[in-house]
């Protein structure tokens, strides 16, 4: 499997908050930030490319910024030196450093006094920060700023709460060994794509892909490369479809995909690209030869998937059946729509 990160920390909380992220508790948390330094305000910030978004906001008068409002990515406030530095950051009193002329939080809000730290998500990248700012200078304690970085611990872990979830969630789906679904989430994946096809009126087709003689194969290069040849075809079958169409593994050596067409030779176009990219695979050499059967159903919303599975099931096994006929005369070989290529 890949280890991309998966859960998307581009997109603001706000804009899709996350069920396991209890708001509620955080701005708990952020208001007693700002009771326990006196400050006038305090934040939970987060960062994207599009810039700096206030998450949670002390709910205080004094405080000039409500939750959800954006700062761009280019303004010198106090919260960009911390992503841009990975560092928590105490100003005291930002009229002594000249740096902080050209932050509109101080030369047009009038705080003077600021300390954050970084917030980051479980894989390292920086979430944002969490911080408290005032209109007077201060002099914060070393116990105050051990305080923040303890909160700062408390906020993570629900982050990583986020990044724990969404990795079992994809584990549960996702068959480890050709990094496309398992039947579980083939299943329940295809059941969505049928609905939404249904509902604007686009159609599908079912593709079941099964390797021929796979058996053989793990008998006689043993079953690293037998894993190896799965692995091929989980990823040949990935890349000639689009990403949007849903690819599973649904036994051993039996793939399935649910592709979306306008017209009906597309599905004939995908199953040659197939075929295509698998003769490409054995002319590397790296593998040994191998072909693989493909049936063809057209999806019937009427139906259920497993119905129409076994539908591209059948024609699968009519296609093997062809190939079976066709090794014994091998005139007809061309036409029986199967490819067998030897490196
Ligand atoms: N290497 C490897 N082999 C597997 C895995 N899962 C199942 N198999 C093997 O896949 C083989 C499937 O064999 P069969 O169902 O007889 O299919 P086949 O040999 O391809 O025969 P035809 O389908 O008739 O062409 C069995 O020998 C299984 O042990 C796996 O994850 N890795």
């Amino acid at each position: 499997m890949s280890n991309k990160t998966v859960f998307n920390t581009d997109i603001f909380l706000l804009d899709e908050p996350n069920e396991l992220i209890s708001t509620e508790k955080w701005q708990k948390t952020v208001d007693l930030l700002a009771r326990l330094f006196e400050a006038p305000a305090g934040f939970l910030v987060q960062y994207t490319d599009k810039g700096f978004q206030v998450t949670i906001s002390s709910s205080q008068e004094t405080n000039p910024y409500p939750a959800g409002i954006i700062i761009g990515p280019e303004v010198n406030i106090f919260c960009r030196r911390i992503v841009e530095t990975r560092q928590e950051l105490y100003v005291s009193n930002a009229l002594v450093d000249t740096c902080w002329d050209s932050n509109p939080e101080v030369h047009i809000d009038g705080f003077r006094s600021y300390l954050g730290v970084p917030i980051f998500w479980p894989n390292g990248d920086p979430f944002g920060t969490f911080c408290v700012m005032d209109y007077k200078k201060t002099d914060y304690k070393s116990t105050y700023l051990e305080l923040i970085r303890h909160l700062k611990d408390i906020l993570e872990s629900d982050l990583s709460l986020i990044g724990a979830y969404a990795e079992m969630k994809t584990l549960a789906i996702t068959d480890p060994l050709s990094g496309v679904h398992n039947r579980r989430g083939f299943m329940v994946l295809a059941e969505q794509r049928i609905k939404l096809a249904k509902r604007t009126d686009t159609s599908l087709g079912a593709f079941y892909l099964d390797i021929d003689h796979f058996k053989a194969i793990n008998d006689e290069y043993g079953h690293g490369v037998g894993d190896e040849v799965i692995r091929c075809v989980g990823s040949v079958l990935t890349q000639c479809v689009r990403q949007s169409d849903v690819v599973g593994r649904i036994g051993g050596d039996e793939f399935v995909a649910l592709v979306m067409f306008d017209e009906k030779e597309a599905l004939q176009v995908v199953k040659k690209r197939i075929i295509t990219a698998i003769a490409a695979r054995n002319q590397q050499g790296n593998l040994p030869s191998f072909t693989v059967s493909i049936g063809i159903a057209e999806i019937n919303y009427e139906d259920s998937i497993s119905t129409q599975l076994d539908m591209a099931d059948k024609d699968m096994l009519q296609r093997k059946a062809e190939l079976a006929k066709s090794l014994k005369s091998p005139e007809t070989e061309a036409s029986s729509g199967k490819t067998r290529c030897e490196s």
